[in-house]
């Protein structure tokens, strides 16, 4: 049975789907040390943000297949190192996109009207109305900095609230941030204009210290800044000192530099600041759904099937996955066929999408090729995740091209792999019932299923040479499953492909290729 290690607080729910194929054990706190040390005996890795999950513990990792963040960041992973090992990192993008944007309008809210000290007071016995005047967030500039998911929800609460909303995203259009409500402006322009400031975008070389003595300079002395994405973004030095001297008027931070927050200016400040302890995923509700959503994917990939939310596995988002799940198992299979038939070391492949498929997404169908064709040198070690580095690293020149002209079959697919036997190439497609057929070997249409067990040979079409071939493979108690000859002309140049029930023992392909009349043979194994 699989073992995941979940070494993070995750809700039960969670745990309850992992248990149903795997042996959970639950360990939160570890040091980095003692993760490093047990980290070998398991095959499945389940984090929030509090689990740092380095290159160590992922080399350390010797059975680790999948590593789960239950949570949208995953900033704590070493992802190229992941990559690297062929892990699938799975996050859970939207399972707490409500819960995070509800905690950044509570903390715009919480800072206009002085709450947090308010209560504090309060509960101090002291009745202190005048010292705790607020101002509305009614009418006022809302300005969103990164209008991805969170972002979004945040602006349409903020817009039901009667606030304006400026946004800057660099990668979103003008025409998504109207219909958001959104006017898209540049940086300066929001820093100018918004007298609250909530950002929501992901830590980056670009966004680290985005917000910092400089910004800060451009903003109006009543604007209030709210984090509720990631440490780093803002220079929190210097907002203190903006602050110390009242040069906005307030902030409200989720999440910080370096957490849990150590020693800290911000700890120093009074009714201007709001610190909260990376409590934007905290709800009930975000806690079962990324744990549901990211265990699932757990459970799914220990079984051997995909994920629907692989951070490391380039073009292979949910719905191209679901489109063109038959065609990744064509592609793998192709891949793995004209890799052993090219032989040895490969140095190109061309991927050609062909009819209807040449409207599909090209880059899932490259990887799924290539994953089939390192499969001869690589077996299990390659897979979605690293074929891609692998083939690179390799020297592999991929190629991919489309081609939206029908031929036999409505979509269908060609690799052409240059090896070391040689430059061959196979095309292949699929019925309507979803099985796979070979439709062309080298240039000659064939029509066959993919079999375990395969020998196609190049030859001259002529008598007696399918007669001496079966006779050959009878002598070597080689039973022959389905066979077909694929030729352009009459006694020409042909192609055979021979499904077998039987491995070919070894030697036989050199009394094959020593029939008069054959030039090449090559035995498959798919
Ligand atoms: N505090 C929490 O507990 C909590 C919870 C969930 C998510 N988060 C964090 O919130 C952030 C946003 O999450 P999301 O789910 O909305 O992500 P998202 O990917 O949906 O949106 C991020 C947006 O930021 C934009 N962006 C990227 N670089 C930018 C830049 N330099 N300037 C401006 N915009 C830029 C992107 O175009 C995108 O629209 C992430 O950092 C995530 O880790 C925090
Ligand atoms: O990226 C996220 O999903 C948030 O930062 C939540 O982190 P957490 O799961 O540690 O609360």
């Amino acid at each position: 049975m699989s073992k995941v290690l979940v070494s993070d607080p995750i809700d039960s729910a969670g745990i309850d789907i992992l248990s149903q194929v795997a042996q959970v054990s639950v360990q939160t706190k570890l040091p980095p040390e003692e993760l490093v040390k047990i980290i070998p005996e398991y095959d499945a890795l389940m984090v929030r943000s509090g689990t740092r999950v380095t290159q160590e513990v992922i080399d350390a990792g010797t059975h680790l297949k999948i590593i789960g963040r239950a949570g949208v960041g995953v900033d704590n992973i070493d992802i190229p190192a992941a990559t690297r090992r062929g892990i699938v990192v799975v996050n859970s993008p939207e399972g707490n996109t409500t819960a995070a944007a509800e905690h950044a309008i509570a903390l715009m809210m919480a800072l206009s009207r002085c709450i947090p000290d308010a209560n504090h007071s309060v509960k101090e016995n002291r009745w202190e109305r005048k010292k705790f005047m607020g101002s509305e967030v009614y009418k006022k500039t809302l300005g969103v900095v990164g209008l991805g998911k969170i972002g979004s929800h945040v602006a349409s609460v903020a817009k039901a609230m009667g606030m304006k909303l400026l946004a800057y995203d660099p990668f979103i259009t003008a025409e998504r941030a109207e219909q958001l409500g959104c006017r898209l402006v540049d940086l300066d322009f929001l820093f100018q204009e918004a007298d609250y400031i909530t950002l929501h975008i992901p830590r980056t070389p670009e966004t680290t210290n985005l917000i910092n003595a400089e910004s800060i300079g451009k903003m109006k002395p009543t604007a209030r800044i709210i984090n509720c994405s990631r440490g780093g973004i803002i220079d929190e030095a210097a907002l203190a000192v903006a602050l110390e001297k009242g040069q906005i008027a307030g902030a409200a931070l989720d999440v910080f530099e370096t957490e849990p927050l150590g020693e800290s200016p911000l700890r120093d400040l009074g009714a201007n600041m709001i610190l909260t302890p990376h409590l934007g995923a905290s709800t009930e509700e975000a806690q079962v759904n990324v744990a549901v959503d990211v265990a699932e994917q757990i459970r799914d990939v220990l079984l051997g099937l995909p994920a629907r939310s692989a951070v490391n596995i380039p073009g292979l988002n949910p719905n191209v996955l679901e489109q063109l799940k038959p065609y990744l198992q064509l592609a793998e299979t192709l891949g793995n066929l004209v890799g052993q038939i090219a032989g040895g070391r490969i140095d190109k492949l061309e991927v050609r999408l062909q009819g209807d498929l040449a409207t599909n997404q090209s880059q899932p169908l490259v990887v799924a090729s290539l994953k089939g064709l390192l499969s001869n040198a690589l077996r299990e070690r390659v897979n979605y995740v690293n074929a891609s580095i692998e083939a690179k690293e390799r020297g592999i020149r991929v190629i991919e091209t489309k081609d939206a002209s029908v031929g036999d079959y409505s979509g269908s697919l060609h690799l052409s792999a240059r090896g070391s036997l040689g430059e061959h190439s196979v095309t292949g497609a699929l019925l309507s019932d979803g099985e796979i057929r070979i439709t062309n070997l080298d240039g000659f249409p064939i029509n066959v299923p993919p079999s375990n067990y395969m020998l196609f040979t190049l030859h001259r079409d002529m008598p007696g040479i399918i007669g001496r071939i079966g006779m050959l493979l009878g002598n070597f108690n080689v039973n022959i499953a389905s066979m077909q000859v694929g030729r352009k002309i009459v006694r020409g140049n042909a192609v055979m492909a021979l499904s077998l029930d039987d491995p070919l023992p070894d030697g036989i392909l050199q009394e094959i290729t020593g029939i008069p009349g054959i030039g090449d043979a090559y035995t498959v194994n798919l």
